[in-house]
């Protein structure tokens, strides 16, 4: 049997993007919240009753986060492009080590509704 966990935080940080579209007030620093939220897959294991202890999985969290949270993106190391998708890549690939069952990463704007999922491995 598999089963899905996922776990959600959140952040506030500011951007500039270059576009083709809305140029002008991307290119200025803004600021966003984001949401973002990711699942481990697997099968529970024996002596735990547990996939993955969501202890372990928000101790996993919590410096990515920290690493994103009131920062300007543009300056993040590590973040290619502060796009939705860029965050996406970013979050999976610093949880990769430490979160081998993770299975997928969204990240979304509330405000505007726009959101962005990157499969890393897909159900069984
Ligand atoms: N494929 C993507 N497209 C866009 C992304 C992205 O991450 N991936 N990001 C943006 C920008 O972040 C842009 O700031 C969003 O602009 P817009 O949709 O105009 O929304 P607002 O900034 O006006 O929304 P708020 O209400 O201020 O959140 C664009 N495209
Ligand atoms: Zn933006």
């Amino acid at each position: 049997m598999q089963y899905e966990l996922t776990q959600r935080f959140f952040f506030e940080a500011a951007h500039t993007l270059e576009r083709k579209v809305d140029a002008e007030p991307s290119r200025r620093i803004h600021g966003h919240t984001y949401f973002a939220e990711v699942a481990v897959r697997g099968a529970p294991q024996a002596d735990t009753g547990m996939v993955m202890d969501l202890g372990h999985l928000r101790r996993a969290i919590d410096p990515v986060r920290d690493a994103l949270d009131h920062r300007l993106l543009d300056e993040v190391e590590g973040l290619t492009r502060p796009t939705l998708e860029g965050l996406c890549s970013y979050i999976a690939s610093a949880l990769s080590d430490s979160v081998p069952q993770l299975a997928w990463v969204r990240v979304w704007r509330e405000a505007s509704g726009d959101t962005c999922t990157l499969t890393l491995r897909a159900p069984a």
